[in-house]
């Protein structure tokens, strides 16, 4: 498994706006598509292409186009969706699937409540989007879901991860070819599964349920 930290003063400046509790839902949605934006970037970088030939308007050429099987974007419900966006103006010719998943929050155990995927998924490269990778629970479960469906890689793309979380979630994938891109490792969780300083619940702050 690799780990990329992304590093560019507009994402941490970005997140800083995003870590704020006084930033109000609206701001809050904007913030996280544009740090999507900025993430897709180094979450594409290995996305699959293939040979292709054009002909410009001076000579013939062979450029790239992106490789069949189209790749697969997973957002997982509530909080990856409001990732989703940002990911598909940057690979509009991806299908897109969907995971729901939520966290109990005594045990901090995720399940799974919505799964509307392709039933095979051979040979796809496949790019799960969660704002948040707090114990690593969630993110685990959703890459194993893919990769026993037949997945050929997993990119995880997430704006804030937890030490702790990252290490889990390393522990499980070890020799899968999984990458996981992050705009930010953080300091710990603490006793309730929060990312500290983190954010709060990005699913409560992006669709107003505090
Ligand atoms: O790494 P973990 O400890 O598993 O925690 C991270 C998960 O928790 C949040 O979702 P939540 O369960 O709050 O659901 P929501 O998106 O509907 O708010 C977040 O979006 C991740 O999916
Ligand atoms: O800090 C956290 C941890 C899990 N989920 C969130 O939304 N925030
Ligand atoms: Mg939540």
């Amino acid at each position: 498994m690799r780990v990329h930290v992304a590093d560019h003063p507009l994402i941490t400046h970005k997140l800083t706006v995003l870590r704020d509790q006084d930033t109000p839902s609206p701001v809050f949605r904007s913030l996280v598509s544009e740090l999507m934006t900025l993430l897709a970037y180094e979450g594409t970088r290995n996305v699959r292409v293939e040979p292709v030939d054009i002909v410009t308007p001076v000579a013939p050429t062979t450029g790239v186009r992106i490789a069949e099987p189209r790749p697969l974007i997973v957002p997982i419900l509530r909080a990856g969706l409001g990732m989703l966006e940002g990911m598909t103006t940057l690979l509009p010719s991806a299908e897109v699937g969907f995971l729901g998943m939520a966290r109990d929050e005594e045990t901090l155990e995720p399940t799974t409540y919505a799964e509307r995927l392709p039933d095979d998924l051979t040979d796809r490269q496949c790019f799960v989007l969660d704002p948040m990778l707090a114990t690593g629970g969630s993110l685990i479960a959703a890459i194993d879901y893919l990769l026993a469906r037949g997945a050929e890689d997993v990119t995880a793309v997430c704006i804030l991860a937890a030490p702790e979380g990252l290490r889990a979630v390393e522990e499980a994938m070890a020799d899968r070819d999984v990458t996981v891109v992050v705009g930010a490792v953080d300091d710990h969780l603490n006793e309730h599964g929060f990312i500290v300083p983190g954010l709060g619940d990005a699913g409560d702050r992006l669709y107003g349920t505090v």
